[in-house]
């Protein structure tokens, strides 16, 4: 069969292989957190962020600088592992509140095999309760990661503590079912703008909260 002619009836592009990149080591902090993060890797998993997504995570906390970072579901503490090679450069910390102690107890000890537990406050309880329960500094990152039917809720109670040019970041925004009054809420706000990422995998939400 003859192939297909491209646009303008020239030869069709050819499809080049998606191009893969890994996170190299640039000192020996770093080689800690990413050897903690294979080694968490390769126990059970508990809903945890792929390595895309943590890597995306950590890229944007340091890109704009974060200070104070909120994570809502820390699970065994594999996000809050590559949110923490971000924040030990840019001296900022990370809350993370979950409901399940005994998840929390394997997070306490990937951050400690990590290094960064000075880096990390664990909050334990219903993040709906306890978050709210931040003191009122600014939230340079939010990352909703808990219960999807809680996320509109979440982004209702936190959405006023985030600093504006702030991101609020959305895990699973395709897998499993993203809960539709979250994307109505970050996608029909004037004050909020959207971009949806890394979608061929579970999919994360990016909104800025404009200035
Ligand atoms: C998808 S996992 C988080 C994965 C984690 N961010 C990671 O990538 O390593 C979701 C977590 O949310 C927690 N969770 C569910 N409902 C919660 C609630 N109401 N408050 C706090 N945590 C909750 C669960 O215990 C679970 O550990």
């Amino acid at each position: 069969q003859e192939p297909r002619p491209g646009p303008r009836g020239g030869p069709r592009p050819v499809d080049t292989p998606t191009p893969t990149a890994t996170t190299l080591p640039r000192d020996d902090g770093e080689a800690r957190i990413l050897e903690a993060i294979e080694q968490a890797r390769q126990g059970e998993r508990y809903a945890n962020v792929s390595e895309a997504d943590g890597r995306l995570l950590r890229q944007l906390a340091e890109a704009i600088n974060a200070q104070r970072v909120v994570e809502l579901g820390t699970s065994t503490g594999e996000s809050g592992l590559y949110f923490a090679m971000a924040l030990r450069k840019t001296g900022g910390t990370l809350h993370t509140f979950d409901i399940d102690p005994d998840r929390l107890a394997v997070a306490r000890e990937n951050f400690r095999k990590a290094g960064v537990e000075d880096l990390i406050v664990i909050h334990e309880g219903d993040a709906h309760v306890e978050a709210p329960k931040l003191d009122d500094r600014p939230i340079d990152l939010l990352f909703i990661d808990a219960e999807k039917e809680g996320y509109d809720a979440y982004l209702r109670e936190l959405l006023p503590l985030v600093r504006p040019g702030g991101l609020i970041l959305a895990h699973n925004m395709r897998r499993p079912n993203p809960n539709p009054q979250y994307l109505d809420a970050i996608t029909g706000d004037p004050a909020l703008d959207t971009t949806f990422l890394l979608m061929e995998g579970a999919g994360m939400g990016m909104t800025l909260k404009k200035r």
